[in-house]
């Protein structure tokens, strides 16, 4: 049996029988062993998101298959675990409630639940905000309550769409380092989407720099420095100056199909 996440051969055709097709992802191969993390980094609109959903069992691949230490993906499971760049939380109920909705469905006693809450709620950083609302917690933290929630359930994968995104830069590098924190104490692996090269060079064990839609793999940059990591070092600037000319070519493809598709 493989352990880790195996992505063999997997196409996806939007609307595939009708009248326009839309080809996001082909003939795409890729591992995640167990523990690695894993940044993808590709033009907007090149099916980056369209592999996650697949990887997260929320929707078919048209061609291929996708298996989960050597079990088929056909379904979401909370061993595979979705974040998406809004934090998805049940606005009625508190951040403490949140996290702990799934082992109450999976029917963990109150103690357990409490004690995964306390432990969670210190291990993202939001010791006192058990008892708040969703809405009153700035986005940084309830982007925080929703990975303390999703940890909850132990995910041997945290599938990251963009999670980032919608926060400001300096949010966003504490939530790296809080993310690469979770990350090394939750020996999970991490298959994580963005737009932005210096996140994926500070976040990843390897990044998979897609081409433009249909998206395939267009190269594989294995990052070996320790974290957390200097940008500003020789060796990180090379990298993304690599990152960025690979990115660009795709960039500029993705821009003239656009155009293309409009005209
Ligand atoms: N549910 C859907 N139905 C039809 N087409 C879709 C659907 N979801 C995505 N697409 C199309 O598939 C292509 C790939 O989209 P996808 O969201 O996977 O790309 P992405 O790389 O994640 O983009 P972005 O970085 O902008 O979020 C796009 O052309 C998109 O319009």
């Amino acid at each position: 049996m493989t352990l880790g996440l195996k992505i063999t051969n997997v196409s996806k055709t939007w609307n595939p029988g009708g009248p326009q097709p839309v080809p996001a992802v082909r003939n795409l191969t890729l591992d995640v062993e167990l523990g690695e993390f894993v940044v993808l980094l590709g033009p907007s609109g090149c099916g980056k998101s369209s592999l996650l959903y697949i990887v997260a069992g929320l929707e078919d691949a048209t061609e291929g298959s996708v298996t989960f230490d050597g079990l088929e993906v056909t379904e979401p499971s909370p061993e595979r675990s979705l974040i998406f760049q809004e934090a998805a939380l049940y606005p009625w109920l508190t951040v403490r409630d949140n996290i702990t909705f799934g082992l109450k469905i999976a029917g963990q006693s109150p103690k357990k639940q409490e004690e995964a809450a306390e432990r969670l709620l210190r291990l993202v950083g939001l010791v006192g905000a058990g008892d708040k609302r969703p809405h009153e917690l700035s986005g940084g933290m309830r982007q925080r309550a929703a990975l303390a929630r999703a940890l909850a359930m132990q995910p041997k994968v945290l599938l990251m769409d963009e999670p980032f995104a919608a926060l400001d830069i300096q949010t966003r590098a504490r939530m790296q380092g809080h993310l690469l924190n979770i990350w090394e104490s939750s020996q999970a692996s991490v298959l994580l989407v963005t737009h932005s090269i210096e996140e994926a060079l500070a976040l990843a064990d390897r990044v998979v720099v897609f081409t433009a839609r249909p998206g395939q793999i267009k190269a594989e940059i294995p990052i070996s420095a320790p974290r957390p990591r200097d940008m500003r070092s020789p060796e990180m600037i090379d990298l993304a100056i690599e990152c960025e000319a690979l990115l660009a070519e795709e960039v500029e493809k993705s821009f003239k199909e656009q155009e293309q598709e409009l005209a």
